[in-house]
């Protein structure tokens, strides 16, 4: 048992051989200390609370809107990102905003079609090692640090999410969005997977293996659409979207 005085420095209570010498006010106000403190957790923190604020802020009048996510290596001549400039095209039809990843590749096409059409092409960057910049068809664009903190719009400003071919980012995203609709962090949230061909490996992957060993249940692998045109992935969305709006509907 640690016996002795008592030291409470915000939420955390410090005891024995825990216990400062000093007090926080007195380190604040101690200037001959040094500045290592700017590349701590804590003042880490408030950066990460910043962007929280400055992506609320940039997005909370957006609307409706749908994020499509994709590989950023997707060549600007191939089929999938003609797939993507489409359902840009036809989500901004619908009458919804597009979010992406601000990147190359399907990213890109998606704003690309989304411009295009007249609509509004949310990018939201990410400080990257190999950084490119937001693609120029992004005309709301808001920069994040924190792969976090960027992952929270993505969904909380979305009503869905339409999903092209992709390597490890793209899994991510998916997965990260089936496991908030499994565990009812979002509910009615159609995710919809562009690409036959490409998704459907994937899929029979889910029900072998996943499935078969008892980790998902069959709900689990439906609530994902494989579709193989944009219009039938926009379709969907909109669909489900409906399906949700006439359920909240008061009597
Ligand atoms: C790899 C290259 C550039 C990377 N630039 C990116 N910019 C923005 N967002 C990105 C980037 N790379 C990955 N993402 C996110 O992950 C998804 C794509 O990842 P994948 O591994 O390529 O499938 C995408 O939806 C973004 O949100 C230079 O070629």
């Amino acid at each position: 048992m640690t016996t002795g005085r008592e030291y409470r420095k915000g939420a955390t209570t410090l005891r024995g051989t825990q216990v400062p010498g000093t007090t926080t006010d007195a380190r604040l106000l101690d200037n001959a200390e040094s500045s290592d403190w700017l590349h701590t957790d804590p003042w880490r923190v408030l950066r990460i609370q910043s962007e929280f604020v400055e992506g609320f802020g940039a997005l909370a009048e957006l609307g409706r809107a749908v994020s499509v996510f994709g590989s950023a290596r997707t060549p600007v001549d191939s089929p999938s990102y003609a797939l993507g400039q489409e359902v840009g095209r036809l989500l901004v039809e619908a009458g919804y905003a597009v979010i992406t990843g601000g990147g190359p590749g399907a990213m890109e096409a998606a704003n690309k079609g989304a411009a295009d059409a007249g609509g509004t092409s949310v990018g939201l960057g990410i400080e990257l090692p190999f950084e490119n910049g937001l693609n120029p068809y992004v005309n709301l664009g808001v920069n994040f640090r924190y792969f976090f903190a960027r992952k929270t719009m993505f969904v909380k400003y979305a009503e869905g999410y339409v999903v092209l071919p992709g390597g490890f980012g793209t899994l991510d995203e998916l997965f990260e969005a089936i496991t908030l609709v499994q565990t009812q962090k979002v509910t009615s949230f159609p995710v919809v997977l562009l690409g036959q061909e490409f998704w459907t490996p994937m899929i029979d992957w889910l029900r072998g293996t996943l499935l078969e060993h008892g980790m998902i249940s069959e709900a689990d692998v439906q609530r994902l659409h494989v579709v193989d045109s944009p219009e039938e992935a926009v379709a969907l969305i909109v669909a489900a979207n409906e399906q949700r709006r006439d359920a909240q509907r008061p009597e």
